[in-house]
């Protein structure tokens, strides 16, 4: 099939190589003409492991080209999927600009039946809209060209993308008729997975409920965290013994600073908005939003206890991104702590294989390291904030020979707490006091 991708972030790149790899014919559209110049010439814009290379072999077939013409992509396709952002407004809701400007040009342009799905997190009652705006610009120009509007969520991870595009634990397909079900069908044929298939609003409120839902697991033990710290109790042994009960599962109950990225934190809002426009308060995902904004703080104040002061401090940050795997900083817990580190007067010392380039752009103030040693030598504390596989190979033997003092905060109990007080570390997880 001849398939559109509107959009070429994480996501829309994404899209364009899985599809691209399943057989499909493939242009993915973008406004920002750097971006695509990049692609067609083979380089992704930012870092997800494995996907450059597939894109690279993709292009050279054939199957897969960038481009800003959005008109000529949407004449020669069948399938439009909408992969623009839907970033956070100051009152939480979904901001739709973006989406709103790529369908009205689809609009402008459309020159027969077409299917139009939106793989962006849209609130509910987006698929009527993106219908009204289609069908006001196709009005305009005096036609009645048919088109189905489809809500196909994405629930890739970031440092995962193309595993999860390539093999979804489910594929959530919201459409109102039978044409639009048999051609999304026939489009994912050969994928082996669960394929759910609802109103366009119920997959709108799928995907918003599923990222709520895992953001509700983090808060959860991450507040629960607090308690054990006060009850000499290991939240990774508490977490450990309640995912063996599958009725639980043990994915998401990792405690640590608080869950980050371009999503969690932005769908929850907009879940949270929803729920306040249709008088219904969620009072659950309300406390789970406040958990985790509270999260980094209350992390920090533990290092300001242990060093009775952070001015004139060095503190080196061993992680930026928001999670391994990404060079993503959108959200990043990390950002949160370097202004509260900054103007309490602390010297920050940082090292990410992946965000430094962005972070060091945000913050000129934050030293840059070469490496993870250069950043902890000479170190009042050490603050582990994204848990990179590097980090966990340390040698910290030597590492403890070039701290000031050896205190170890680990922001994501990534490390063994016992291994490193035999090092002669004062290590402190989340919700690890005394038992890790
Ligand atoms: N990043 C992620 O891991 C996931 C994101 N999502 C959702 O997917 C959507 C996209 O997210 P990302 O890929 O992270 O966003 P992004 O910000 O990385 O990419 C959006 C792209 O859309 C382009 N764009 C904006 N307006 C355009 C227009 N009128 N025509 C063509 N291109 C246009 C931008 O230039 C940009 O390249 C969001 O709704 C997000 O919530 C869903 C699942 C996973
Ligand atoms: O809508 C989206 O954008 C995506 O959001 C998340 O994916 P992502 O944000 O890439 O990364 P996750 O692995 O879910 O992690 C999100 C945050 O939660 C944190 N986290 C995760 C798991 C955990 O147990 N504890 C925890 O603190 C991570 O460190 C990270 O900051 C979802 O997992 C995807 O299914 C979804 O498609």
């Amino acid at each position: 099939m001849n398939v559109s991708v509107i959009g070429t972030g994480y996501v829309g790149a994404t899209t364009s190589a899985a599809l691209a790899e399943l057989g499909h014919q493939v242009i993915g559209v973008d406004v920002d003409q750097k971006k695509v110049g990049m692609l067609n010439a083979g380089r992704l814009p930012f870092y997800e492991e494995g996907l450059e290379t597939l894109m690279q072999a993709l292009l050279k077939k054939g199957a897969l080209a960038f481009t800003t013409d959005l008109a000529r992509a949407v004449t020669g396709s069948d399938i439009l999927f909408l992969t623009v952002g839907t970033p956070s407004q100051a009152d939480g809701s979904a901001n739709l600009r973006d989406l709103e400007q790529a369908v009205r040009q689809i609009g402008r342009a459309l020159n027969g039946h077409k299917i139009i799905v939106s793989k962006s997190t849209v609130p509910v009652g987006t698929g009527e809209r993106v219908k009204a705006w289609l069908q006001e610009e196709v009005t305009k120009r005096g036609l009645s060209i048919p088109f189905d509007v489809v809500s196909n969520p994405e629930f890739l991870r970031e440092g995962k993308a193309l595993h999860d595009a390539l093999h979804p634990e489910r594929i959530v397909i919201g459409c109102e008729s039978d044409k639009a079900r048999a051609m999304m069908t026939k489009l994912y044929q050969g994928m082996q997975t669960d394929f759910c298939y609802t109103t366009v609003r119920d997959a709108e409120m799928i995907k918003y409920a599923s990222n709520s839902f895992l953001a509700t697991k983090i808060s959860f033990m991450n507040e629960l965290a607090r308690l054990c710290e006060q009850t000499d109790t290991s939240i990774s042994k508490v977490a450990h013994g309640m995912g063996l009960d599958s009725r639980i599962g043990s994915q998401f109950l990792r405690a640590g600073i608080g869950y980050g990225g371009s999503c969690f934190p932005k769908d929850v809002e907009a879940l949270l908005h929803l729920a306040r426009e249709n008088g219904v308060p969620l009072r659950l995902l309300d406390a789970v939003a406040t958990v985790n904004r509270e999260q980094s703080g209350w992390f920090l104040q533990k290092v300001r206890t242990a060093l009775g002061t952070l001015s004139g401090k060095q503190i080196a940050l061993l992680g930026l991104t928001f999670k391994p795997g990404t060079d993503d900083i959108r959200e990043a817990p990390a950002l949160k702590l370097i202004p509260v580190l900054l103007a309490a007067g602390a010297q920050i010392t940082a090292y990410d294989p992946k965000g430094m380039e962005a972070v060091g752009r945000l913050h000129p103030k934050v030293r840059c390291a070469k490496d993870a040693y250069a950043a902890l030598d000479g170190a009042d504390a050490a603050l582990l904030l994204t848990e990179w596989p590097e980090f966990l190979k340390l040698d910290f033997a030597r590492v403890i020979g070039s701290m000031r003092k050896a205190l170890f905060f680990d922001g994501r109990n990534a490390l063994d707490g016992a291994k490193m007080r035999s090092y002669g570390f004062t290590y402190d997880g989340v919700g690890e006091r005394g038992t890790a």
